[in-house]
């Protein structure tokens, strides 16, 4: 069992509120947070109303001068760096930020170019463990990524341009008997190194619904869920070894309050949406603090968690009060002008930390088996020696064991070839860069992020497609008859030996038709360069 961790953050005075002559309500002292009500009078001075918690973390981060100010680096090292010691070890990692809009959740998770946040930072580190590991250790890896919001609860992919949610575009969310929740067509994406992670980070973050609301300028609108699928792989002597963890990073939309926002129409819509799934986030919450607290009374019994009355909470669900080890993110405003705003994240905090999860290592199942068949054979081969060394007459008692042993040391050998071919094959996956073959319902998509062409053959009773993927520089179409090789051999009556060129330039690539080929793109005869782009029907 673990309980979730949970930090508090609290953010400087923003412009609004310096203009407002807001005054600072929140001190923090190691992990407490103290929030004291604004004075309306002098009776209200003579009351002590200060409150203070205590949480796992609380960063100061209202003074950069100050000697206690919490940065970006300090966030992730006492956060992040858990998170990725969590994953290594083979567990599954969730952080989610909660806070009123504009009390800098995105600022937390995702940060800015110069001044990272969690995210990006994770992923940094990531990579870096990965190198490091890879020079002292047998071991590889396998990652892949997925980003998706939830917005007005419909879920659309942030990594892959589908149509709009307004359009029926969402997701379906869908539940695996053993897996649990999770997003069916969301697209995933191999990763392999720290600047590949940056473009998918970039890519998804501007498909995020984000909006001027009263309270924030870029106010972002949608929860969003950025999750890294990470598996180790190792044959320690004869063992393998495989541990894959789940990261889920959540920033979730902020809390709204029509009056404070200044929300009408669409904006009125989604904050209803935001409020609707954060108040059963906060439900869920408090349900499992209940839980934690109640032990074995027959009140346990009663509580109902309401994970399905939200897509969040329902895609959450493992790591609100399951497999995973959680940390909650609370943000906060510094300001007296949003003390029942604070107060009331300070709460929602609060209760975060009862709730108590059950992370196991997520091994193989396979793996499993052969460790259980390992021991099986230790067992049988020591029983064996012993009968050997005292012979009490039962020869077929021996055979038996002898047979078992065999039976047992053939599975385990087999076993273990199945898992190291798939696992070598996942690793060629990484080795041709970004290509990936994924099933989607009975048809098979084809993920490649780097220039490619695919042959279809003139021929449609055939049934082959070949795809041809452009290594940066040159790539020469010709036939086998040409005078120097071609990278691309066709055939065809207006074939000519050398034909064209194609130029791939840092993504960008050009057709360089030669003199007298002819060449088409989208039916349209070319014979000067012509950049191809995305989709393009090239003869
Ligand atoms: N710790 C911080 N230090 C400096 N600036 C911050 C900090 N936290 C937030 N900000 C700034 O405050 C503004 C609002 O922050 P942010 O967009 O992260 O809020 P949010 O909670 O994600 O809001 P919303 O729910 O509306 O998306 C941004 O301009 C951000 O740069």
């Amino acid at each position: 069992m673990s309980s979730v961790q949970v930090a508090v953050r609290v953010r400087p005075l923003n412009e609004r509120e310096k203009l407002l002559s807001s005054k600072v309500i929140i001190h923090m002292r190691g992990n407490t947070t103290s929030i004291h009500k604004p004075s309306s009078g002098r009776v209200d001075k003579l009351k002590d109303r200060g409150k203070t918690f205590s949480y796992d973390y609380s960063f100061d981060s209202t003074d950069v001068d100050s000697p206690t100010f919490a940065s970006q680096a300090k966030i992730f090292k006492d956060v992040g760096s858990n998170v990725l010691k969590t994953a290594f070890d083979g567990f599954n990692a969730c952080v989610f930020a909660y806070g009123q809009t504009g009390s800098g959740k995105s600022y937390t998770m995702m940060g800015h170019k110069v001044d990272k946040g969690l995210i990006p930072r994770i992923c940094d580190e990531l990579f870096l463990e990965i190198s490091n590991r890879n020079k002292s250790e047998a071991m590889s890896f396998y990652t892949e990524v997925s980003y998706l919001e939830i917005y007005n609860e419909r879920v659309q992919d942030l990594l892959k341009k589908r149509p709009p949610c307004s359009e029926g575009g969402g997701l379906k969310v869908r539940e695996h008997p053993t897996d649990g929740p999770y997003v069916e067509n969301l697209s995933k994406h191999v990763v392999q190194s720290q600047s590949n992670m940056e473009s998918l980070i970039t890519l998804g973050n501007a498909s995020r619904t984000i909006a001027s609301t009263g309270m924030n300028d870029f106010s972002s609108r949608s929860h969003t869920i950025f999750t890294i699928m990470f598996t180790q792989g190792l044959v320690d002597g004869e063992l393998p070894h495989e541990r894959r963890s789940k990261i889920h990073l959540v920033d979730l939309a902020g809390s709204e309050r029509a009056d404070s926002t200044h929300t009408t129409g669409t904006r009125l819509k989604e904050g209803a949406n935001i409020n609707k799934s954060l108040v059963t986030l906060g439900s869920v919450i408090s349900a499992l603090a209940d839980l934690a607290v109640s032990g074995q009374s027959a009140k346990k019994k009663q509580i109902f968690i309401p994970y399905r009355d939200s897509v969040l909470t329902w895609l959450l669900k493992d790591s609100l009060g399951g497999n995973s080890i959680t940390t909650v993110v609370a943000t906060i405003s510094p300001a007296d002008v949003n003390y029942e705003e604070t107060l009331s994240t300070l709460r929602f905090a609060s209760r975060a930390k009862n709730i108590m999860n059950t992370p196991t290592v997520n091994e193989n199942g396979s793996i499993k088996v052969v460790r259980e068949l390992q021991a099986e054979v230790a067992r049988l081969r020591s029983l064996l020696a012993e009968a050997d060394q005292v012979f009490d007459g039962d020869r077929s008692t021996s055979v038996k064991k002898g047979e078992k042993l065999q039976f047992n040391e053939e599975k385990v050998e087999t076993l273990t070839k199945q898992w190291s071919t798939k696992w070598r094959d996942a690793q060629s996956v990484l080795e041709e860069e970004s290509v990936a073959l994924r099933k989607e319902g009975i048809g098979v998509i084809l993920d490649c992020q780097l220039p490619h062409l695919i042959g279809i053959n003139e021929d449609h009773l055939k049934t082959g497609i070949i795809l041809y993927y452009l290594k940066e520089g040159r790539t020469w179409i010709g036939s086998d008859v040409a005078l120097c090789n071609q990278d691309i051999m066709l055939s065809g009556p207006e074939l000519l030996r050398e034909h064209c060129l194609l130029e791939n330039c840092a993504g960008i690539v050009t057709l360089l038709p030669q003199d007298g080929a002819l060449c088409s793109v989208n039916g349209s005869v070319v014979t000067h360069p012509c950049q191809l782009t995305q989709g393009k029907h090239f003869c």
